[in-house]
């Protein structure tokens, strides 16, 4: 019901749905420079669900950013199912991220003066796609808003209003979906909900997610785990427990405070 079953076909012929060489993001200039990415490669299989953590600082928002085509890398390359994200000009950014990429925020970002049904049909509006009403009433059923498609977001929970950003997400068939906190504004319950959608929206429908999270709650619905600091990789976790998870960023918060202070000794 999320749409196509399986990976697409170009995907599954490339195997890989997000791969980053060499990506550094550098803020700032001379003296107040900050090398917010230092030099980030990776590849994520279609079809698979990661959790991005790190301490706070350590660059998950701006490697979201850049893999999303929300912001450009300083140095390196993006490819989302083998086509490379150009940062040239911003029309064709924009046309890429319709195309190809749907997003999750922790504010939801709906608009408030549309409904249920009119939120996530705007993706495929935006792009000049054809809009299926029939397609998109069926993924909101799919994420339990069936019977919602005419209310506006105020009258929505917050865990449903983060349905309705999952839906809007999934409605155009995105080669990646990205979620930057998608259960920071959740009570424990709906937060789960809304981690048994994206997860199931992998395990069932081929969608690939790639998730930026604090709680290692969330990180444990993902495959796998890619942990930052300091802008580089420094770790990688398959078939994470909350526990796994917790344990491994207590240990890397520890390192990290270390290196800053010998670094600042
Ligand atoms: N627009 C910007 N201008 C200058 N520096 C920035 C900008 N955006 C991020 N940074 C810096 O880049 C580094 C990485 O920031 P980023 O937001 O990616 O980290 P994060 O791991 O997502 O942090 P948090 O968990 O606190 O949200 C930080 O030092 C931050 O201050």
């Amino acid at each position: 019901m999320f749409g196509r079953k399986g990976p697409a076909p170009m995907d599954q012929a490339m195997g890989e749905a997000l791969r980053l060489d060499g990506v550094r993001r550098v803020y700032g200039a001379e003296d107040n420079r900050v090398v917010a990415l230092d030099g980030v490669s990776l590849s994520l299989p279609a079809g698979s669900f990661t959790a991005v953590m790190g301490p706070s600082g350590s660059g998950k928002s701006t490697l979201l950013q850049c893999a999303a085509g929300l912001d450009r890398p300083t140095e390196g390359r993006v490819f989302v199912a083998g086509a490379e994200l150009t940062g040239d000009d911003e029309a064709a950014l924009t046309k890429f991220r319709r195309r190809r990429i749907g997003f999750v925020f922790q504010q939801f970002n709906l608009l408030p003066t549309l409904d249920v049904m009119e939120n996530t049909v705007l993706p495929l509006k935006l792009a000049r796609r054809k809009v299926d009403r029939e397609r998109a009433r069926a993924v909101l059923a799919r994420v339990g808003l069936g019977d919602r498609l005419r209310h506006l977001p105020a009258e929505l929970s917050g865990g449903q209003q983060q349905r309705v950003a999952i839906a809007r997400a999934l409605v155009t068939e995105p080669r990646v979906v990205f979620a930057d906190e998608p259960t920071g504004a959740l009570d424990t319950r709906s937060a789960r909900d809304v981690l048994g959608l994206l997860q199931e929206s992998v395990r069932t429908f081929g969608q690939t997610v790639v998730m930026v999270t604090h709680d290692p709650v969330a990180a444990s619905f993902a495959d796998a785990v890619l942990y930052l600091a300091d802008g580089r990789i420094v770790g990688h976790q398959a078939a994470p427990t909350a526990e796994a998870v917790a344990e491994r960023m207590t240990h890397l918060a520890d390192e990290v405070e270390r290196q800053r202070t010998m670094a600042g000794a």
